[in-house]
């Protein structure tokens, strides 16, 4: 039956409050307006973002919602005026987007777009500042633009990225956040040179992303520190050479690993979200060049510091977002890259479950064995 023009009923886990489980509910999703797609959702992965914003923390995280924001589906219809997609094309919704006509797409700066940022920050689409999620006739918020824990979602155009349609999307609903983060922040925000020390802080899956990156960019030494020593093992395969566990030493980490490098590393990331890591990530950076990329994601009222003297000695410190790259443009090409075996990606799937299983999914997160779990939206 044709959906195009027609409300869609489907199933999505709503999060009706913080830190209460996700109810799988059958929510009404009114089709795609001018400048928008509406996205037939087949697979899709959970990012620590979502646990964050479910946990309370995100200043933006609105409730209730549909969360949700590494995925990959097929375009069901599209709104007036769309024409970089079309019903059929494969698809992965990019929470960071791409108009090539803002100031920030045209700068050649940054990967930020702020076409539609205002109105994904608070949950609705920029045509009529609505959700096109409602239950009963009440609205659901959007989330970061994309909300892809529900088998259709409604995105901006300048939100989704068109894709090789031979890409197995139950493995390329990674490309929509994580992994491409951790390779771009090595590749388009530090520019990790040949040779380069680098010092990871995290083992998940955005910090073995970047050991993956870093070793593809000639890295000499990846040193990768985590407080579960479990991760090593598992680490080297992605290019981690030397392995500390902060717990083990009775120094500020900082000072083992300025005492390891001969004065300190020449990029080091932050991928765990705890800003008194992000101030040792800055503080083992070496003097007269270090550069130090804040990749982790810290909640409402944390901030950073350091003394000025750091920085004032030459350490840089940075932060990236979607790994500076450019989604719409960029994304397709790292599928390509994944075609053609140059970056991993089913490396970082530990876990495959269905929709219904979500409540468990957000619970293996916490499992020190798990990276990615990708939900079969459709069984
Ligand atoms: N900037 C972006 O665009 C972007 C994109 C994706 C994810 N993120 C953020 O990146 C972070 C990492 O995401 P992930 O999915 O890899 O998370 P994860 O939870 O899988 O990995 C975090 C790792 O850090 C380790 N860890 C925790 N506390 C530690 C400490 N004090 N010292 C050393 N290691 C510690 C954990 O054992 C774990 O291995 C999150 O904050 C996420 O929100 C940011
Ligand atoms: N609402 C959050 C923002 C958190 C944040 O920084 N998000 C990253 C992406 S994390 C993906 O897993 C990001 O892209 N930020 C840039 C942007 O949001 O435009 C908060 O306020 O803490
Ligand atoms: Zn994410
Ligand atoms: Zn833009």
């Amino acid at each position: 039956m044709a959906t195009q023009g027609q409300v869609i009923t489907c199933k999505a886990a709503v999060a009706w409050e913080p830190n209460k489980p996700l109810v799988i509910e059958d929510v009404q999703v009114a089709p795609p307006q001018a400048g928008e797609v509406r996205v037939k959702v087949l697979y899709t992965a959970l990012c620590h973002t979502d646990a964050y914003t479910w946990s309370g923390k995100d200043p933006e995280g609105l409730f209730p919602c549909v969360l949700g924001h590494e995925a990959a589906g097929i375009v069901e219809s599209v709104g007036e005026g769309v024409t970089e997609v079309q019903p059929g094309d494969h698809v992965i919704p990019c929470y960071q987007a791409e108009c090539r006509e803002c100031k920030f797409c045209k700068s050649g700066k940054t990967n930020l777009c702020g076409k539609v940022r205002a109105a994904t920050g608070v949950g609705v689409m920029m045509n009529d500042r609505k959700s096109r999620f409602s239950i009963n006739g009440k609205p659901i918020y959007h989330f970061m633009g994309t909300s892809t824990f529900s088998q259709y979602t409604v995105v901006h155009d300048v939100s989704v990225a068109k894709i090789d349609p031979v890409a197995p999307l139950e493995k390329v609903c990674l490309l929509g956040c994580g992994v491409p983060t951790g390779l771009g922040a090595v590749w388009n925000t530090a520019k990790v040179e040949p040779g380069s020390i680098v010092a990871v802080f995290g083992l998940g899956t955005v910090g073995l992303a970047v050991a993956e990156g870093a070793k593809a960019a000639g890295a000499s030494r990846i040193i990768g520190i985590d407080i579960d020593s479990k991760k090593f093992d598992r680490a080297k395969n992605f290019g981690v050479t030397e392995f500390i566990n902060p717990k083990e030493h009775e120094q500020p980490i900082q000072q083992v690993i300025v005492d390891l490098t001969d004065g300190g590393v020449d990029y080091s990331f932050e991928c765990i979200g705890n800003v008194s890591v992000m101030r040792s990530a800055l503080e083992c950076c070496h003097k007269g060049w270090g550069t130090s990329v804040i990749v982790g994601v810290a909640a409402s009222g944390q901030e950073i510091s350091t003394r000025p003297f750091q920085l004032v000695t030459g350490r840089v410190w940075k932060g990236t977002a979607f790994g500076g790259f450019k989604s719409r443009s960029q994304v397709p090409s790292l599928v390509d890259k994944y075609l053609k075996k140059e970056i991993k990606v089913d490396e970082y799937i530990t876990h495959n479950l269905t929709l219904a299983d979500i409540n468990k999914a957000f619970d293996l997160m916490h499992d020190g064995d798990c990276l990615r779990v990708v939900l079969d939206m459709f069984v």
